[in-house]
Parts: structure tokens; sequence; C-alpha cells
């Protein structure tokens, strides 16, 4: 009798394994390595930026009280008293009717509080000493870049939990964080299983295809962040089945296997979780593709079965196990990033249960549209190269028109977001 297997909705399924996350163990590493990674302590200003009041302008730092009556009938003439580049500071202080040349970053010179733009004053040089005529009046603190104005001691720069990007890594320089606080990488194992299994330099034989999951999980996990550790291709046999999950298990912090999940006689998996005495979160959702995702806890550490179709397992990581990794990097923002977009065109096709349709999104006249790339088949590799969201399509008896405001879940985002995408009522589409 084939095993009756009772799904559970997505939102359950995601709460059921966050249940079990983990926070990674803070470590401090060089800046050079933290991209892609989240700050695992908050960032405060312990100075002003700039910190000190600085020219944005290659000119001349003047007294503005000097300018007041410079026009183009009466000119004002100033006497250039010391010449300072970015780095150097002056120290003259500046007295009536003088000024400091100065170039695009120095620090303003006492007595200064504006500057003028070397392309507006007329520079002479009279018995070895130089000279410049202003036409206009200049107003005190013009072209001036004031202490603090970008960010002032004592704030609160940036969030725990902030994902590190080239701005984010920028901020951290110039604080001088040349170690970052971030958490230690999770270490994930996979485990393809499955006797069709060709390694991807053997040549095709009949009944064979090549281990694409393995690979494609593998850039999951490091797009979510994690670290992989890649075993064997594993035959359909319980034993061998049973010690490579169990190995890969003492070895890392969680556990993909792909494929031989289901029911069919050579599905091991649901013996090798009994082996293991392992606690069965669930083995059926409410979703398509990806339905026969199940997960175990063993020893306290997750173990995810996601199927052995590509476009299912695909599907099943970035709902269950993405989450999980990006908390334990200390992302407050775990879950994929949710937006809506137009359909681009009808989606008749009907199904019981929400759909997560590998999809793309396109900008036309200011909103955005979506619409499914290539066959919408749990078992098809070729969509997956073409998504950048998964359209998301609640269950129901009659399929979704061109036009119709729809979820979108972005794949390449790394923004994310603090909750999972949740099931909305679906009256509207019974
Ligand atoms: N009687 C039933 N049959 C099936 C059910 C069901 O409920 N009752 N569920 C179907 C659904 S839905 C899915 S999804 C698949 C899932 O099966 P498994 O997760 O057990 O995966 P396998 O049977 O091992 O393989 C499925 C498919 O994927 C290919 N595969 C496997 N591993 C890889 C890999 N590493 N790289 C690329 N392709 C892989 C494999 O050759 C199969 O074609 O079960 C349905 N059946
Ligand atoms: O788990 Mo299956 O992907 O619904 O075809």
């Amino acid at each position: 009798m084939v095993e009756r297997r009772q799904p559970i909705w997505v939102k359950d399924a995601v709460d059921k394994v966050m249940q079990w996350k983990k926070r990674g163990e803070v470590e401090w590493i060089s800046i050079d390595d933290c991209e892609g990674l989240f700050l695992a302590e908050p960032l405060n200003a312990d100075h002003d930026v700039p910190p000190f009041n600085r020219s944005p302008y290659d000119g001349f730092a003047i007294r503005s009280e000097d300018t007041q009556t410079a026009s183009r009938e009466q000119p004002l003439k100033l006497s250039v008293i010391d010449e300072i580049g970015a780095g150097q500071v002056s120290r003259k202080i500046v007295g009536e009717n003088q000024a400091v040349r100065i170039m695009t970053g120095a620090a303003l010179p006492a007595g200064t509080d504006a500057v003028i733009m070397l392309e507006l004053v007329k520079e002479e040089r009279l018995e070895n000493h130089n000279f410049i005529w202003i036409k206009r009046r200049v107003d005190k603190d013009e072209n001036v870049s004031f202490q603090g104005e970008d960010a002032q001691k004592g704030e609160v720069l940036l969030k725990k939990g902030t994902y590190i990007n080239p701005g984010v890594k920028a901020l951290l320089a110039t604080f001088g964080y040349h170690r970052v606080p971030v958490s230690k990488k999770p270490v994930i194992g996979i485990i393809a299983t499955g006797s069709e299994l060709l390694k991807i330099d053997e040549p095709l034989l009949p009944g064979k295809i090549r281990n694409s999951n393995g690979y494609m999980i593998e850039a999951q996990i490091k797009r979510a962040g994690g670290s992989v550790i890649k075993y064997q291709n594993c035959a359909d046999d319980l034993e061998s089945l049973h010690t490579a999950v169990q190995k890969a298990m003492d070895e890392c912090d969680a556990v993909i296997t792909t494929g031989g999940v289901s029911v069919g006689d050579f599905d091991y998996l649901p013996e090798v979780y009994r082996r293991l005495k392992a606690d069965i979160l669930f083995n059926k959702i409410a979703m398509r593709p990806g339905s026969v995702t199940s997960v175990a806890v063993s020893n306290e550490k997750l173990l995810f079965g996601l199927s052995g179709n590509p476009s299912a397992c695909y599907v099943g990581f970035e709902l269950y196990v993405r989450p999980v990794i990006r908390y334990w990097l200390h992302s407050s923002r775990p879950f994929l990033r949710a937006g809506q977009a137009f359909l681009k065109s009808d989606f008749p096709k009907s199904n019981p249960f929400n759909r997560f349709v590998r999809s793309k999104t396109t900008f036309e006249g200011g909103t955005i549209h979506v619409h499914p790339v290539g066959l919408d088949k749990s078992s098809v590799v070729t969509s997956l190269s073409l998504a950048d969201c998964l359209m998301v399509l609640p269950g129901g008896t009659r399929g979704y028109r061109k036009g119709d405001l729809v979820d979108v879940l972005f794949l390449d985002d790394q923004t994310g977001s603090e909750e999972p995408w949740k099931e909305k009522p679906r009256s509207s589409r019974l």
C-alpha cells in the first residue's frame, strides 16, 4: 500500500522549519572578505564624517565678509598667502583681504568661511606674489562641506543584520573597520541520490542523466551565503544512503538530499529518516512544484529532503533552506523579497495547490509585469536559467488572466524580507 501523505500549507511548513533556526557564531574577518555577508553587530559612528569642514572644489578659501561689495564694476583683490591640497592643513590664519589656494577635499583654513571655484576668479602674479580678483559677492558657508554633514558622532549608522553591499563596505572602511563582525558560514552538505545519476564528465548512457541538481544546489547555497560540502552521488541503495546521510549529518550544520523522497520503490529517504530516528516535520506541502519536499530533524540539525525533479528541488531550496542559511548568517531579512506584478499573459491552468511558477519580470510603461518562462513542469531545468522570480499563484479551481495582479518572489534580490510569503485567503479564487 502506498503511504498517504497529508499536505501542509507553505506558511506552516516555513514556520516548522524556522523553529529550528540557529544563529551562527560571530567572528571578526578581514574587510576584504565581508561582502555578501551580514553585520553581526550594529555600526555606530565614533567620529563625524567629514571629520572637518572641507572644500568641495578646487578654488580659493576666503572670508565671505571681504566680498560683500565685490562686483563686475568693482572687483575685489585678495592676496593668496598659502596653497594646500587634500591631506594638507594650512598653518596660516587668513586675515582681511587674504585667501588660500585650496584643492578639493582639503580642510578649510582658520579664518575662512567660504570657497570660490577656480573658474570664477582671475589670477594675477605681481612681484613674485599671487593675487586673485573676485567679481561677485560670496556668502558665508558657500561651497563648504561641513563637518558631520554626512554622519554625526554617536549616530547608529547600520543595524545588526544588515546585508553588506558595496555601500555598506564603504561605510565600514570610513570608520576604520579593517575587521568586520559577521557570522561563521553554515556548512551545508549536499547528497544527490539516484542510480540514474552520472558525474558531470561522464558521457550519457541509456537511462542515465547527469547530476544537475548537485551543482544547482551548490550555487543556491553560495548565493544564500553558506558554504558547501558536496558528497559523492549516492545510488538507490538503502545501506549506502543511510551511511552517507549519517556521515554528512555528523560533518555539516545541515544536510540537503535531492531525489528519493517520494513514494517509489527506490525512494529510500523516508526509511533513512526512520533509521536516524529523525523527527519528520513534514513530507508533503500544498505547493507545486516541490510537493514532496520533506524536512526532518536529527540531533537538532535540519535534514532537507528536496525533490529530484530540478524545478521542484530549486523551489524547495528557496522557500525552506535559504531562510535558514540567511538567519544563521544573522540576516534581519532572511526570506525572499516579495512584490507584486501584473500578469502579462493568461495562465489558464488551475491547480488546487499554490503554484510557484518560474517567471521573469519586465518593466513596461512604468509598471512591472511578470510572465512564466519555459515549460511549467517540475521536471524541467531550462526554465530555471531564465527565471528571475517565482510568480505565486494561489491554488483554486480556475486559472489567472492577463492583467491580474499577482505576488512575485525575487530570486536574485539580496535585500530579502523580514517575513515569509504567506498564503492569502483563497476565497476569491475558489
Ligand atoms: N506515485 C507517485 N509518484 C510520484 C509522486 C506521488 O505523489 N506519487 N510525486 C511526484 C512528484 S510531485 C515529484 S516532484 C517526484 C519526486 O520524486 P523524488 O523526489 O523521489 O525524486 P526521484 O524520483 O529520485 O527523481 C525525480 C526525477 O528527478 C530526476 N533527478 C533526480 N535527481 C536528480 C539530479 N541530481 N539531477 C537532475 N535530475 C535528477 C530523476 O531522474 C527523476 O526524473 O515524484 C513524482 N512521483
Ligand atoms: O513535488 Mo512535484 O514537484 O509537485 O511535481
